[in-house]
C-alpha cells in the first residue's frame, strides 16, 4: 500500500518544545511525500526575526494572533504534514479547528527524557528563558492537559525520528483498514 493512500487529510503534531514534532513532521513529510509546514518558521518568517525577538519585540499576544492565523490556513487544507508550537492549542479555536479538519498526533515525551533536551532548547524557545527548572516542569506537567485532544499519542521515548515517523504510519494504515 502507497503512503499516499493513507489519508487526505493533513496531519497535524502537537506536544511540548521539544518533543520532536519540527524533526519528526520533516521526516514525515518526507516518507509520504506532502508538503511540510512548521507553523513557527512561517511566523517568524512572516514578522522577519526569530520567535524569541517576536516575543521581546511585540509580545505573546502579537506571536499567538499569527500563530492563529497561520494554523487555521493550512489545517484546512488537505494532504499538508504540519508541525505546530507546543503552545498552539492554548488556543481553543485551533484545537477545534485541528481537531475537526486534521489528524492531530501527540509526540509525547516523558520528563526524564526531556530534561535532556533542555540545553539545546533554551536559546530558542522563549518561553523556558527565566525559568527555574521546577517552574519549567511545572510548565511541562501543565501543558500536558493542553496535549489530551488528539487522535493519536505516540511516547517518543526511545525512538529515533525515523521512528516515530515509521510508528505512525503503521498505525494510521491500522486505523484505516
Ligand atoms: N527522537 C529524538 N531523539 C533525540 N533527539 C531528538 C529527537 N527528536 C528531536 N530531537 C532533537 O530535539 C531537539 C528539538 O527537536 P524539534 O524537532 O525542534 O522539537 P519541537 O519542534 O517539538 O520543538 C532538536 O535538537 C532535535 O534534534
Ligand atoms: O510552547 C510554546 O509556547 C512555544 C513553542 C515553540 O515551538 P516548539 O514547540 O516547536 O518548540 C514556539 O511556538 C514558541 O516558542 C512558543
Ligand atoms: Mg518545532
Amino acid at each position: 500500500m502507497k503512503k499516499e493512500t493513507i489519508t487526505q487529510k493533513s496531519i497535524v503534531l502537537i506536544g511540548f518544545m521539544g518533543a520532536g514534532k519540527t524533526t519528526v513532521g520533516m521526516e514525515l513529510a518526507k516518507q509520504y511525500g506532502r508538503p511540510f509546514i512548521d507553523t513557527d518558521e512561517e511566523i517568524e518568517k512572516a514578522f522577519g526575526m526569530p520567535a524569541t525577538e517576536i516575543f521581546q519585540t511585540h509580545g505573546e499576544r502579537a506571536f499567538r494572533k499569527k500563530e492563529k492565523e497561520v494554523i487555521t490556513a493550512y489545517a484546512r487544507q488537505p494532504g499538508n504534514i504540519i508541525s505546530v508550537g507546543g503552545g498552539a492549542f492554548l488556543q481553543e479555536e485551533l484545537k477545534e479547528v485541528c481537531m475537526s479538519n486534521s489528524i492531530v498526533i501527540f509526540l509525547e515525551i516523558s520528563w526524564p527524557y526531556w530534561q535532556d533536551r533542555l540545553s539545546v532548547l533554551i536559546d530558542t524557545r522563549p518561553v523556558l528563558q527565566g525559568k527555574s527548572i521546577k517552574e519549567i516542569q511545572e510548565l511541562f506537567e501543565q501543558r500536558q492537559q493542553v496535549y489530551r485532544s488528539h487522535h493519536l499519542k505516540v511516547n517518543t521515548d526511545n525512538l529515533t525520528p525515523e521512528q516515530t515517523a515509521q510508528h505512525i504510519f503503521t498505525e494510521l494504515q491500522q486505523q484505516e483498514h
